[in-house]
């Protein structure tokens, strides 16, 4: 599997949020895209996934038009993570990533026992079976974001693209799903996800995308795109990086934001 952006221009109404962005994402990549608020991370995703149309470009999956397959052609190869919502209605958590398997299932029938047995199974990947039974409105924010990390994985996608799926979670479950996310790239799944942290870059990354609102888009190992240089061109901060090493004795590089002690 491969999604090709092949120099997208997005936007809304014929403005341009997002220019010339190139870049792929195949098997066993975990692309981290990082960028301050309103760079277009989420615009970026509107147009991968057909919600909203391209000004410019192409999105490829396999070389083929991504707006020319077929919904369910798609639902089996890419699956979404949103920003977690709450729901209108009181679904059981079980349902909602129930929800996940509606590609596989046949227009008149029934989640099947298979399909039971693999919702419960990414709630447990995800160690929160003990949901289950509980309505979706009634669980907290960070809880309902690993709910639909489950449903997405129900899915069984080949193509994962997560928008801030570390957003609203205790620092313990924000580890865990980026164990998760190294996991399922290890597997062979391609995952691009946004995250505010360049240490989730340098974490779990094979590649990083990094928008600098107005000055441009830069692809590449986390190494040669988060540098102090670039975090300052994107964020307006100082930043200095520093390494520390892993139970392994592996280098991890992360990064620590300077306070300005003059104000
Ligand atoms: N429906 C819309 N119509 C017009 N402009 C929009 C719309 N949605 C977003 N925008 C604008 O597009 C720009 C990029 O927004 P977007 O949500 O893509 O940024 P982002 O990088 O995902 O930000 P964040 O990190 O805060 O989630 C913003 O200036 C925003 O105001």
């Amino acid at each position: 599997m491969k999604l090709d952006i092949v120099n997208a221009t997005c936007g809304y109404n014929g403005t341009e949020i997002v220019r010339n962005i190139t870049f792929s994402v195949q098997t066993g990549d975990m692309v981290c895209l990082l960028g301050p608020n309103g760079a277009g991370k989420t615009t970026l995703f509107k147009s991968i996934l057909g919600f909203l149309p391209l000004i410019q470009g192409e999105i490829l999956l396999d070389g083929q038009n991504m707006t020319s397959l077929p919904p369910r052609v798609l639902a089996k190869s890419v699956s979404y993570v949103p920003q977690a919502h709450t729901p209108p209605f009181a679904y059981k958590v079980l349902d909602v990533v129930l929800m996940g398997r509606t590609a596989h299932i046949g227009m008149l029938s029934s989640p099947s026992s298979k399909d039971k047995e693999l919702a419960a199974r990414m709630l447990d990947d995800l160690r929160i079976s003990h949901l289950a039974g509980k309505d979706y409105t009634q669980i907290s924010g960070g809880e309902r974001q690993l709910v639909l990390i489950a449903r997405a994985l129900a899915q069984e996608p080949k193509l994962l693209i997560m928008d801030e799926p570390t957003a609203n979670l205790d620092f313990g479950n924000q580890v865990r799903v980026l164990e998760e996310v190294q996991r399922l790239s290890r597997k062979g799944l391609g995952i691009l996800m946004t995250s505010h942290s360049p240490d989730h870059a340098f974490l779990c990354s094979t590649k990083v995308a990094l928008m600098i609102s107005n000055q441009g888009f830069l692809f590449g190992e986390a190494a040669d795109v988060v540098t102090e240089q670039n975090l300052k061109a994107a964020y307006g901060v100082e930043v200095r990086l520093t390494e520390v090493k892993d139970s392994l004795g592996r280098t991890i590089q992360t990064c620590v934001p300077l306070l300005n002690q003059s104000i």
